[in-house]
């Protein structure tokens, strides 16, 4: 069809990654007709290169209900955006164009929680355990599919902010992006509402310290970086409301002593700046740390509405593995350090240069779809070895 035609196209095209500084430098004197031009066509490249990936999924998952309907709401937008292919960008289509990025943010709000369903159900059809093969794919898919979909939100975000109904109201916010954002006050936000929900709970919760460490800077100033606010909000709630829930679950015992505090240390050096959240929660033994970031482990069963305020601090459960993805986003990363018996330290690094924080987008090719096909592996390692070589039934014989 002609879908299928203009997928094969634009798939063909590798997405063109944008740094921090290079949505900052076009923001500073935007030209919403270069914008269009720009994004007329990396929306369609972005949008085809992961419908591509969808197609390639394994058929009981594919034919999911929640699958088909992603997939029919990435259909619907490719063919959206492709309407302007051709269009001169005149005061009315660069209208129409801002409205229709507007319809298609609200259209894919809800792939997160769709896909997840989907996953549930997955997990529900196979009987007993998923194998290794299928949650390596799956891991793989929902971290490259989730990804370019906070790519794809922050293109439509820039260009929306910049250009929709309120460009002046902007301040000296870049779009979604914050010049000057000092990480200490998006800290201390991310711990006041999670610490809400934590007293709402448990009626207590642990207290905060924070650390600046800024060798580089003479006057010790409030540490700042040019960053998406919203994006370290992301994460700092998630792993707050998990630290909360450990402090609280771990120390339940005599309620009369005060909790251990949450310390946050902020450090800038010259290629990272790294915010470290230890807690004395307990940590989590070794072989459970891998597993917080495994979209088929983390996938509890919804949550009816009512539980969702009286379940401990439980978010979707994709919480961590989402966060990971937004500080991977622009090349920085999340690392969880824990210490059974003891807590835990999570670290947050973001680049400390606008110009190395780029966007780290999956490529469709020849590499990602072997991926699809691949059977796993035979093990090298003694851990791995499931059913002993003929040289062992000999032995035995
Ligand atoms: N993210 C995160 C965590 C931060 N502290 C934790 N303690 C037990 C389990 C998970 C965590």
């Amino acid at each position: 069809s002609n879908i299928t035609r203009m997928l094969d196209m634009y798939s063909q095209f590798n997405p063109s990654p944008l740094s921090i500084k290079q949505f900052m430098d076009f923001g500073q004197n935007a030209c919403e007709k270069k914008s269009y031009i720009f994004l007329r066509k990396e929306l369609p490249v972005r949008l085809a290169n992961i419908m591509k990936e969808i197609a390639l999924l394994p058929d009981h998952l594919l034919n999911t209900r929640s699958v088909s309907q992603v997939s029919s709401w990435y259909v619907q937008s490719f063919e959206e955006v492709l309407e302007f292919e051709k269009a001169e960008p005149t005061h009315g289509n660069l209208e129409k164009f801002c409205s229709t990025l507007v319809h298609i943010r609200n259209r894919h709000s809800d792939v997160v929680q769709t896909m997840a369903q989907g996953v549930i159900e997955m997990k529900e059809h196979q009987s007993g355990s998923v194998d290794c093969g299928m949650e390596s794919s799956i891991q793989y898919f929902l971290d490259r599919l989730y990804m370019s979909r906070i790519s794809i939100r922050m293109l439509i975000n820039q260009h929306t902010i910049l250009f929709g109904q309120f460009p002046n109201e902007q301040g000296r916010h870049i779009g979604c992006l914050d010049p000057a954002c000092q990480i200490s006050s998006v800290v201390r936000d991310a711990y006041e509402n999670a610490r809400f929900l934590c007293d709402q709970y448990y009626l207590i919760s642990p207290e905060l310290e924070i650390i600046e460490h800024n060798p580089l800077d003479k006057g010790n100033n409030p540490i700042r970086t040019v960053y998406v606010p919203s994006h370290l909000y992301h994460m700092l709630f998630e792993l707050f409301k998990n630290s909360m829930r450990a402090v609280v679950e771990n120390n339940d015992q005599d309620k009369c002593e005060k909790l251990p505090p949450i310390k946050v240390l902020i450090a800038e050096g010259k290629e990272d700046i790294c915010v470290k959240i230890s807690d004395q929660g307990g940590g989590i033994p070794r072989s459970q740390s891998d597993q917080l970031f495994k979209y088929m482990y983390s996938t509890a069963p919804q949550p009816s509405k009512s539980d969702l305020h009286t379940v401990p601090l439980a978010g979707y459960g994709y919480g961590l593995p989402l966060s990971r993805l937004y500080a991977r986003y622009f090349h920085g990363d999340i690392v969880l350090l824990t210490c059974e018996g003891y807590g835990t330290d999570a670290i947050i690094y973001l680049k400390a240069l606008s110009d190395e924080a780029n966007e780290l987008l999956p490529i469709f090719n020849k590499t990602s779809s072997k991926f699809y096909r691949a059977t796993v592996p035979t093990g090298d390692w003694s851990n791995q070895v499931k059913h002993p070589k003929k040289k062992q039934k000999e032995l035995d014989a």
